[in-house]
């Protein structure tokens, strides 16, 4: 990912990701290493700004794009890893928990934070928490909206290996996609989409119910007013 500053995901973004993952599978590829340009975040998640008093139709296309995307990322034929060298809250840390493999760096953040901005992850981000950590922790996690910091990431089985730095994180990521490399590809696909269906099929036969959930959420005058204050706190602090 590269859309400096923090990879936050607008329908361009979004896009552009979902393009690659057409591309690679079309192109047979046998492995993929989800990493990041930036030097201290994996992706600041989704971008708040398209949350933010948006066009009806634009808001819609933003849901559906995203929703497109993650069906891609979960459901890949090849193997998937993420190198985490950097923040990944909320929708970063879904991009993460949708690959097959996670290695992570010290001193980095990740969780499902929306509640603590006042905001619902969605059911399936959820479940792909769930998928990871298991029901308990995961339930304690997502109602707390707690951020883990890596060693805390390590320990709940929420990420599979710390590694020193982004160099070190990279040759790790590798080293599993080399892991990967000589299992039957049919075999290997089969079980993986075994393991993960009920959790696409949802979304799937889901969608246009998943989109209406959306949409009637973000456009309460309460949850814009929230949208736009944590927005200036966002830009307070840099400023
Ligand atoms: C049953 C009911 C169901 C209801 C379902 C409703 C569904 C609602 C949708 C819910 C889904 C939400 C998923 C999400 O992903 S929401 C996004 C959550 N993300 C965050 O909270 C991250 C916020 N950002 C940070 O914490 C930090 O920026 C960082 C990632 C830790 C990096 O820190 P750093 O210090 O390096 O950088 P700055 O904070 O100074 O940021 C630099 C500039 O980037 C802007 N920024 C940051 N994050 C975002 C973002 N997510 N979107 C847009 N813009 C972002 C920030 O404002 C700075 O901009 P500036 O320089 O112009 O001020």
């Amino acid at each position: 990912m590269n859309r400096p500053p923090v990879n936050s995901l607008n329908t361009e973004h979004l896009e552009q990701l979902h393009r690659a993952l057409v591309r690679l599978e079309n192109e047979k590829c046998r492995g993929m290493i989800l990493s990041s340009s930036s030097p201290t975040v994996f992706s600041a998640g989704l971008d708040i700004r398209e949350m933010y008093k948006p066009e009806l139709e634009k808001a819609r296309k933003f849901w559906r794009t995203l929703q497109d995307m993650w069906l891609k990322l979960y459901s890949t034929p090849y193997p998937t890893v993420a190198a985490i060298h950097g923040h990944a809250p909320a929708g970063g840390c879904l991009l993460a928990l949708s690959c097959e493999y996670r290695v992570i760096v010290p001193n980095v953040k990740i969780g499902l934070n929306e509640t603590q901005l006042g905001i619902v992850a969605p059911q399936w981000f959820q479940d792909c928490m769930r998928n990871v950590i298991g029901e308990r922790q995961a339930e304690k996690a997502l109602i707390a909206g707690h951020m883990f910091n890596t060693e805390q990431a390590l320990q709940v089985g929420l990420v599979d290996e710390v590694a020193a730095d982004k160099a070190a994180c990279i040759a790790r990521a590798e080293a599993f996609l080399a892991s990967q490399a000589n299992l039957p590809l049919l075999a290997r696909k089969t079980v993986k989409l075994g393991f993960r269906n009920s959790t696409l099929s949802r979304l799937m036969t889901g969608r246009e119910a998943d989109t209406k959930i959306f949409i009637e959420y973000i456009f309460q005058p309460k949850v814009q007013k929230g949208i736009e204050l944590y927005l200036q706190s966002l830009s307070k602090k840099s400023g």
